[in-house]
């Protein structure tokens, strides 16, 4: 007991190569951001000297040096020793969370107290030389820090040339000089500080060794917040804009703006076709500094057809400043966002022009596969993709604003079938034979409002006009005779009267039909045992055919064909044909026994037409046994 210490009130002691490594592989996306650390506490200090002295130079000079060397300096407001002790002396001190300078946090970029700290991901040294611009009294300071967690500080001579502000003088290890090569340095400082509004230049060599020259590297105007002559110069430069920072010509551009959140910018609508799932992610710049350019969640996965570019004033970053903080503000934000390009997307694609027939045929597939399994964007769907219908291309928007009901096929031959009597009839059938449609069609049948439903054979037989009694009396045994030709084809057959008089036959067929007669189909060729258990799932009695042959009375050859004797081999020929015609017309592949039925039916046609009587020659069995 006698030997017991007790250690109170201790300070932490912090390794300060544990802290870099931990900054450099598990928070900051590599050590190129550094450029980034120095650019922003460079702008900063801009911003607090400003604050008192308005007129104050703002500029930033980054000087990479042949030997590896690397001296960013900024004309902001400097630091006394006093302040530099305090401040650079402890690891998460900010001068930024405070109101010391008179400003809000929010007007900084820096807030946690560890960005300095990122230079000793390519230095072993961060030299700073500084001047307050804000007490004319205090003699500059040099202060060195050393990656092993030392620090030594200097009081310079009152009057040692330095001009209020800072400098930050690194000199590359080893291994890391490329980081801080003039074309690197360049690049990074392009990359993070291109919109910027502070005036920062990199200084590069000349070719052929002709000295140096300050490269500008941010620009002064937001691009989409610069004068322009028109709206075309506009659109012209903020396409140039997106083809240099995004790489690509956009289709068209969206204003974007969420003053609640100082936020404004554009999305760009992407000009080739991307995967749904590939989601969607921006470049955001924060306080004009580059925040990143694969951030996530700034619009919904829906909006996969856009790039953003935007810079938002309140929005808060995550540690690393690579992505941004979820709070109420950013969720707010996202909701201003999506509603703003839904906006556009739906006044741009309602109405015709050439940006939104390239949109919709850029986009179209992943719109719908989006569509069927999102609400929102399946609303979106039904309000702006076209779709074929009997009654021409429209949205489905349109079909139910007119019809009410939107009645659809699920397969492609069966609306090529029915289309040519639905379009003359004036009823509008929908098209969705394609892929996701039929998918796309079932989900909005579930959505409040609408009101969607598959057709079946039924509604399009009952705009089929029926025959006058009398001539229903006149054709009836040649309609029995010709029904009893297609009934081996799993097909009955009928006779109404429809437009247009060109169609001289329609094969109707609905899905539970053809279901039907697949299970009679299996029964048929299962043993007993499973032949009984499935013969039990369907109506047994049921013998009704999958399909059901329409002849057009209208149709001149139809009503030729019907005054020929019921028992005429010429009768069976033509509505074998009729039948064959049919299948074709709803644009079924023929298959090789209704080949074998077209080539049968022919033979009897030219054994007809070929024979010299200018009556279609009726053989029967009589004549031919002769
Ligand atoms: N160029 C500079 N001019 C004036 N003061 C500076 C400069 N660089 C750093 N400082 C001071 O040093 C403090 C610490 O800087 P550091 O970059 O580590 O953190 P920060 O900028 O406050 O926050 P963050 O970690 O978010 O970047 C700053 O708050 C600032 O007071």
């Amino acid at each position: 007991m006698e030997n017991q210490s007790t250690a109170a009130g201790r300070a932490f002691q912090v390794d300060l190569r544990g802290v870099v490594d931990l900054l450099a592989r598990h928070l900051y996306s590599g050590p190129r951001v550094y450029v980034r650390e120095l650019l922003q506490n460079g702008v900063d200090a801009i911003t607090a000297r400003r604050a008192v002295d308005p007129d104050a130079p703002a500029t930033v000079r980054l000087r990479p040096g042949p030997d590896g060397t690397l001296e960013v300096t900024d004309t902001g407001v400097g630091l006394t020793p006093a302040q530099a002790e305090e401040l650079l002396a402890t690891v998460g001190r900010s001068s930024k969370r405070d109101l010391d300078l008179g400003l809000g946090r929010e007007e900084f970029l820096g807030q946690f107290g560890i960005g300095l700290l990122s230079a000793f991901m390519v230095a072993d040294e961060i030299e700073l030389v500084s001047r307050s611009a804000t007490d004319p009294q205090a003699p500059p300071v040099r202060w060195v820090g050393y990656a092993d967690g030392r620090y030594d500080l200097t009081v310079l001579p009152a009057d040692a040339p330095v001009e209020p502000g800072s400098t930050v003088r690194l000199r590359a290890r080893r291994d890391t000089d490329h980081w801080l090569a003039a074309e690197t340095v360049v690049a990074l400082a392009e990359e993070f500080g291109a919109l910027l509004p502070v005036d920062v230049a990199v200084e590069v060599p000349l070719p052929g060794a002709q000295g140096t020259a300050w490269r500008r590297t941010s620009e002064p105007v937001l691009p989409w917040r610069a004068q322009y002559r028109d709206d075309a110069e506009r659109t012209a430069a903020l396409a140039a804009y997106c083809e240099r920072t995004l790489g690509f010509t956009p289709l068209a551009h969206i204003d974007l703006e969420v003053p609640l959140a100082g936020l404004s910018g554009v999305a760009f609508v992407l000009p080739t076709a991307v995967p749904p799932g590939a989601g969607s992610r921006h470049r955001v710049y924060l306080k004009r500094m580059l925040l990143g350019t694969q951030v996530e969640d700034l619009l919904p996965d829906w909006a996969f057809f856009v790039r953003c570019v935007v810079d938002t004033g309140v929005l808060r970053p995550t540690a690393s400043r690579e992505q941004l903080y979820t709070d109420d503000t950013l969720l707010a934000a996202q909701e201003a966002l999506a509603a703003q390009v839904r906006a556009w997307t739906v006044a741009t694609l309602t109405s015709p022009s050439s940006t939104s027939r390239k949109v919709v045929a850029t986009h179209h597939l992943a719109l719908r596969s989006l569509a069927v399994v999102d609400d929102e964007v399946l609303d979106l769907a039904a309000q702006v993709l076209p779709f074929e219908t009997t009654d021409g291309t429209q949205t489905l928007a349109a079909v139910r604003e007119s019809h009410g009901d939107v009645l659809h096929t699920t397969r492609v031959e069966d609306f090529r079938r029915v289309a040519p009597v639905a379009r003359a009839q004036g009823m509008t059938v929908v098209n969705a034979g394609y892929v996701y449609d039929a998918d796309l069609l079932a989900r909005l049948a579930r959505r409040p409002g609408w009101r969607v439903r598959e057709l079946n054979a039924q509604d399009v037989a009952q705009v089929l006009e029926p025959l006058e009694p009398l001539r229903e009396l006149e054709v009836l045994d040649q309609v029995r005779a010709a029904d009893a030709v297609v009934r081996p084809l799993d097909c009955d057959l009928v006779v109404r009267r429809f437009e247009p008089e060109e169609v001289p036959a329609v094969l109707l067929e609905d899905r539970e039909g053809r279901h039907r007669s697949d299970v009679r189909r299996t029964v048929a060729e299962a043993d007993d045992l499973w032949g009984g258990v499935l013969a039990g799932l369907t109506d047994a009695t049921d013998d009704a055919p999958a399909r059901r042959l329409v002849l057009n009375d209208a149709n001149p050859t139809v009503r030729r064909l019907l005054t020929a004797a019921p028992d005429a081999p010429v009768l069976a020929a033509g509505v074998r044909s009729l039948y064959v015609t049919a299948v074709l017309l709803a644009g079924e592949p023929l298959r090789v026994r209704e080949a074998e039925l077209m080539n049968d039916a022919m033979g009897v046609l030219l054994d007809a037409g070929l024979s010299p009587r200018t009556e279609p020659r009726v053989p029967d069995e009589t004549q031919e046994d002769v």
